[in-house]
């Protein structure tokens, strides 16, 4: 997405007030949404009887809901691409090339995954986020993991609180044990055993379903069909639960504010209630959900390992005033010493189409990017253009 369409539409970008890399406090994204802590305790269910929210959760007036058509995206079917001759792939990789180089998202079906595994998904998470906060915060994010149960992010931020609770956990596919198994295994006080074997299925499907993606994008982008494959194998991926509870004042707040993911590949399933926006076009477009289907968006990750030809996907999520919201995210992630650097085959290509020619993004690993959203930047529109500013400057230093 260019500059003048996020200028346009999106809040000006945040004005940087990065710290060089050895900081120890957290820098602000943006002046009015400082890094710092909150003291504010996100009890969704005594705060949803009062008239008003608290002020922390307000955002910016450029941020908020706003009446949207919806963004009728091209939808794949993954079985045809699987198992279609030559024309076929090649009919489903162009339209995946030509949505990768404008926004970065289309949605999937056909793509395998059991609905009686997504309905599983989906209960376990009611069953956890019904739990009392006392019972939910034995699982509490440790500061600076990825892991994790948190509260409007009210342990890092202290202002533009985005209105839902996630529980966070990663999925090491390098094929030994059962990481999530352990995971749930390893929170205090409660028997949450069923959970993690609902989650640990849950991710191993979502994990082939991005390894197929893998081979679309690959194919879409004329390079060796296994190259992303290999890329992320031994890759410890993010699996994330989002529920944002009903808000009396939805006009005010966002569930998830404008955020391109840092990560590589999102695979999304979005409950039947709706709320997820898209920018594109210089302007936000509305998800219409699809029970048959899965969401898939572009990363920053995945935009630098084409060399900009994808764009990382700029997209949102708002609330409403009458049900609960619930997203289940899978975030592809490589493994983190793993340095993110275009395949050759796609550097090696003359010619103007982008994602060719020469490197727009230096190297990095994914660790660096990881840690810069968890340590020094909260993740937004720039993400990306501020950790490249970040590590250029410490590089330089
Ligand atoms: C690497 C990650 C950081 C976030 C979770 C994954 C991918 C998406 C990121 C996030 C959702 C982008 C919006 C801001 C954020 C703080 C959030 O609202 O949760 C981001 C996640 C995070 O830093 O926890
Ligand atoms: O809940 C949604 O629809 C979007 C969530 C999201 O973008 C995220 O968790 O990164
Ligand atoms: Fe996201």
């Amino acid at each position: 997405m260019d500059s003048t369409a996020s200028s346009l539409l999106l809040c000006p970008p945040p004005l940087l007030s990065l710290n060089k890399p050895n900081a120890t406090n957290v820098s602000s994204s943006s002046s009015s949404s400082s890094s710092s802590s909150s003291s504010l305790v996100f009890d969704s269910a005594s705060m949803r009887s009062q008239s008003k929210i608290p002020t922390q959760f307000i955002w910016p007036p450029c941020d908020r809901l706003q009446r949207l058509d919806e963004l009728n995206e091209p939808v794949i079917d993954m079985r045809e691409f699987a198992r279609g001759d030559a024309s076929v792939r090649r009919r489903s990789a162009a339209l995946v090339r030509s949505v990768c180089t404008s926004h970065g998202f289309f949605q999937v079906v056909n793509h395998g995954i059991d609905p009686s595994l997504i309905s599983a998904a989906l209960e376990s998470m009611d069953a956890f986020f019904a739990l009392p906060l006392a019972r939910k915060s034995k699982a509490r994010r440790v500061p600076g993991s990825m892991s994790g149960y948190a509260g409007a992010h009210a342990d890092r931020f202290s202002s533009k609180l985005p209105w839902k609770e996630t529980l966070s956990f990663r999925y090491g596919n390098d094929g030994s044990g059962r990481p999530i198994v352990d995971y749930f295994a390893s929170i205090p006080g409660e028997d949450f055993a069923r959970m993690g074997e609902v989650y640990q299925k849950y991710c191993e499907a979502m994990h082939g379903v991005s390894m197929a993606i893998m081979e679309l994008l690959a194919t879409s982008l004329d390079v060796e069909r296994t190259c992303f494959r290999r890329f992320f194998e031994g890759g410890s991926s993010i699996m994330r639960l989002n529920y944002y509870p009903p808000c009396q004042e939805p006009d005010l707040t966002l569930g998830t504010g404008p955020h391109c993911d840092p990560t590589a590949l999102t695979i999304l399933y979005q409950d039947q209630v709706g709320g997820l926006e898209v920018f594109t076009n210089q302007k936000w477009h509305s998800i219409r959900p699809r029970r048959d289907a899965l969401v898939i968006n572009i990363g920053d990750t995945f935009a630098a390992l084409s060399n900009g030809r994808y764009k990382s996907c700029l997209h949102r999520a708002v609330v409403n005033q009458q049900s609960v919201r619930r997203s289940l995210a899978f975030f592809l992630c490589p493994k983190e010493d793993k340095v993110v650097r275009p395949p050759e085959g796609l550097l090696s290509r003359g010619g103007g189409d982008g994602g060719c020619g020469p490197r727009k993004y230096p190297d990095f690993t994914w660790s660096e990017l990881l840690e810069f959203t968890q340590k020094h930047y909260r993740a937004d529109t720039t993400t990306l253009q501020a950790f490249i500013q970040w590590l250029l400057s410490s590089s330089a230093s």
